[in-house]
């Protein structure tokens, strides 16, 4: 398979080293000095471009691969207020296109998990959740990207949250902290506490590599497909009994 990296930053050399590994030819990397070469032949000649730069950058960078008719496989965060533009042209068949806040497939197991429990605690009412993400101090956007589908997810099963603040501690709302210290790859914490005992779940990346492996699997997965696609669906097509995710969905 032929790349295009978008993001030469951390992400961008983590998935360097997967891709290369697993017998895929990098044709070309953009980075904040080279954008114009996204207009090459080069560029348009790559069956799928992995986009990992920054919540103001990643939009414009979809655009401009779509244009080439380059499918995009993106895990830029901070940028979700354009999600209905970008589904709109993946809907109108102008663009094919992957997202998810984390391709870690550990972390997307985490997801289920997390919606499970939710799902029980509607039955609890005496448990309230709250959360704590944990990263590296150059990370740009909080909360992280994960925290917010973790929050969605609970938000989704839970009858008693009903929206997510940094700042708010009401009954009906999930508080999400967020804490940057040294080069913390990406831990996420989600508690359930009550007046007796305190229920933890907890997400703890050791490296990148999990997520770099995860948008290699998901580049191969989407070349040759169309329109709009989800971690969601490629955890289907990679566990063998599919409605194990079907009954925490
Ligand atoms: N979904 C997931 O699984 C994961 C998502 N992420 C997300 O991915 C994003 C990138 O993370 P990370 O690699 O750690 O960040 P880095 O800052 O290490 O890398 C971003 C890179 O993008 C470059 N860049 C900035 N603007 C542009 C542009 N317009 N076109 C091309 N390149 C550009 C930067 O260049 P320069 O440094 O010169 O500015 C930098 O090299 C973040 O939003 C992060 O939250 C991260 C890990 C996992
Ligand atoms: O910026 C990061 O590093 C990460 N960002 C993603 C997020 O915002 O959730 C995923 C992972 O936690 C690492």
């Amino acid at each position: 398979m032929k790349i295009a990296l978008i993001g030469y930053g951390k992400m961008g050399k983590a998935i360097e080293k997967i891709a290369l590994s697993r017998g895929h030819e990098i044709v070309c990397k953009i980075d904040i000095d080279n954008q114009d070469d996204m207009d090459s032949p080069l560029f348009a000649s790559a069956d799928v471009a992995i986009e990992f730069t920054t919540p103001a950058t990643a939009v414009a960078n979809y655009k401009r691969a779509f244009a080439q008719g380059v499918p995009v496989v993106s895990g830029s965060t901070g940028w979700l207020e354009s999600m209905p533009e970008i589904k709109a042209m993946c809907d109108r068949g102008e663009a094919t296109f992957f997202w998810t806040s984390n391709f870690s497939l550990g972390v997307n197991i985490f997801f289920a998990v997390n919606r499970y429990l939710a799902a029980m605690m509607s039955g609890f009412p005496q448990y309230h959740p709250s959360m704590t993400e944990i990263h590296h101090i150059h990370k740009l956007d909080h909360p992280s990207g994960t925290a917010i589908t973790l929050a969605e997810g609970i938000i989704a099963k839970d009858n008693l949250i009903k929206s997510w603040s940094e700042d708010d501690d009401a009954a009906d709302v999930l508080r999400i902290d967020h804490v940057r210290e040294g080069e913390v790859p990406g831990t996420h914490i989600i508690k359930w506490d009550s007046e007796v005992d305190t229920i933890t779940i907890e997400h703890c990346a050791k490296s990148r590599e999990g997520f770099a492996l995860g948008a290699v699997i998901a580049a191969e997965w989407t070349v040759g497909k169309h329109g709009f696609l989800t971690m969601d669906q490629l955890m289907h097509g990679l566990i063998a009994d599919s409605h194990l995710l079907d009954l925490v969905k």
